[in-house]
């Protein structure tokens, strides 16, 4: 799915009034109709009461078109026109009438007493936000951001006060439980900065016109199942175990060889045809009995260090290293020696990376189009600090361009930066995975989707998806909070079979 921008945001607005055609206040109707819908399904059963805020423009117009659908279905309804401009928007207006109940707040003494627990919906600034609202419109923002603990506060198509594609800082913003986003994310729900400004962030479909979604260019995408299910690749009936490759993981130093289990036995579950770890041999027994499934080579030491670059054989499809394996000097060089010997793309993560950030020489050295995996610390370690999110995506694309890599950048959304300057978030995942050994069930999917023949990006793609879906899988029957990593390689096999079904 395009991420777009507000300006194209408002480009395709304006084709669908003129291609469709429909009058720009019908297009408003059936944007606003699909929040109610939504609000009746959601909290129909035992209505609460709805208190509406609405602004001078479309989006407060949308406000207006949603307070009249409620009460025309009997919900209790109470509305307000937030008074932050001298002129409304010509179908603001052509609603005004429409709801002869309407109030109307001019300062903030106006802002009125809301004690009966309901929700709070919040349709003052959409995309149309130019600036950090002020004055006695950001003390508004607060006061209702102060009925947080007694309302659900449910914003639409942006929370207000946050700009769809510039950072919003400090900005006075409506923290929203859910923010009912029209047909697309904003990049700004993307931001871990934002996350609890737009809470839940739930996409109604509105009927934009196609023709202009399939033409406009974008670099921001979010995964999602239409995409996912164009990479897989259903097996070949007459595989064998050398079809689908044959990889090899080098994780693990002693009392990290959990790291060096879970990566392993994830690039099984993804589907590698055979995987050799490349371990200490104060691991050899924990790796032979934990995943029978893998082969083994050792080193002589606690570490990964002497030579690991010596084994590397052109017959590994691929390579993933990093998790576990520490950053002592001798491995440090040892992965030098790899990257200058193995050319094919591999996945580096983890102590590879964090090698790499204390010889920044060594990130020319990595094949093309090999994967990195950074967490944001990883990140700044690796290519420095920035002054927002914004400018962190940037520096994320710029590099993946600069040293034609893929990098996912963790996070509640993994941001995935392409060679050729695309961004695609991942949207599936939840908290329960921020635990540790997730990063390296990771490592251990990406290499073994690499390994049985996708290419760097479909393998980036689809696994990020996959890591993020088993989670989900797992959370729903065992709770985010009791979800470790082992449990996420336990639900790849369902995140499979739901990709391939959908
Ligand atoms: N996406 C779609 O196709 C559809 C979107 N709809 C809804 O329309 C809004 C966008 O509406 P728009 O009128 O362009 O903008 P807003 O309603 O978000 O806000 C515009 C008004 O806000 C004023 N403004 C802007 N910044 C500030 C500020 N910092 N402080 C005070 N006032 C501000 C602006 O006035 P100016 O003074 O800047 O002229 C306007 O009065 C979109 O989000 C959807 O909700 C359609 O309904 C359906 C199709
Ligand atoms: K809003």
């Amino acid at each position: 799915m395009k991420i777009l921008s507000a300006q194209q945001i408002r480009a395709a607005d304006a084709y669908t009034i003129e291609h469709e055609p429909i009058r720009s206040v019908l297009l408003m109707e059936r944007a606003a109709a699909e929040c109610a819908g939504w609000m009746v399904h959601t909290f129909g059963e035992n209505p609460p009461p709805f208190y509406i805020f609405c602004g001078m423009g479309n989006n407060g117009g949308d406000g207006l078109v949603i307070a009249r659908l409620l009460k025309e279905h009997g919900f209790s309804v109470q509305a307000w026109l937030v008074h932050h401009s001298d002129k409304a928007s010509e179908d603001n207006l052509a609603n005004q009438p429409h709801y002869p109940e309407l109030q109307h707040i001019h300062s903030l003494t106006d802002f009125p007493s809301i004690d009966a627990e309901g929700v709070v919906v919040d349709a003052i600034f959409g995309t149309g936000l130019s600036r950090p609202v002020e004055g006695w419109t950001a003390g508004i923002i607060h006061k209702i951001n102060d009925q947080r603990g007694r309302h659900t506060i449910v914003s639409i198509d942006m929370p207000s006060g946050l700009m769809a594609d510039k950072p919003a800082g400090h900005a006075p913003c409506i923290h929203a439980r859910y923010t009912l986003s029209f047909q697309f994310y904003k990049l700004a729900f993307m931001l871990p900065e934002n996350a609890d400004r737009a809470g839940q962030v739930v996409i109604l479909e509105i009927g934009l016109h196609p023709d202009y979604i399939t033409q406009v260019q974008t670099r921001f995408h979010v995964v999602d199942k239409h995409i996912v299910r164009t990479i897989y690749q259903p097996r070949d009936p007459f595989a064998h175990k050398g079809t689908y490759g044959h990889s090899l993981i080098i994780a693990g130093s002693y009392g990290k060889m959990g790291a060096a289990v879970l990566s392993a036995r994830a690039c099984l579950r993804a589907g590698a045809g055979l995987v050799t770890a490349h371990i200490p041999r104060c691991g050899y027994e924990i790796m032979q009995t934990a995943v029978p499934e893998a082969m083994c080579e050792t080193e002589d030491t606690q570490h990964i260090n002497t030579h690991f670059h010596e084994t590397v054989k052109d017959s590994y499809a691929t390579i993933g290293i990093g998790p576990g394996i520490g950053t002592e000097a001798a491995t440090a060089k040892a992965l030098e020696k790899l990257l200058s010997q193995y050319e094919k793309p591999m996945v580096l993560d983890a102590d590879a990376l964090n090698i790499i950030s204390t010889y920044p020489f060594l990130l020319h050295k990595i094949p093309h189009s090999s994967i990195l995996t950074p967490h944001p610390k990883e990140f700044e370690r690796l290519f420095g600090a920035t002054e927002d999110q914004f400018e962190r995506l940037e520096l994320l694309s710029s590099k993946a361009r600069e040293l034609q890599l893929y990098i996912l950048l963790k996070g509640r959304y993994s941001a995935m930066a392409c060679p050729d300057g695309a961004v695609y978030f991942n949207p599936t995942g939840n908290p329960g995975m921020a635990s540790a050994g997730s990063g390296d069930v990771l490592t251990g999917i990406l290499t073994g989707l690499l390994c049985q023949g996708y290419t760097p990006k479909a393998a980036l793609l689809l696994g990020a998806w996959l890591h993020g879906l088993a989670g989900d899988l797992a959370a729903d029957d065992i709770s985010e909070e009791s979800l470790i990593a082992e449990d996420i390689i336990n639900y790849l096999g369902q995140a499979w079979l739901n990709v391939r079904n959908t």
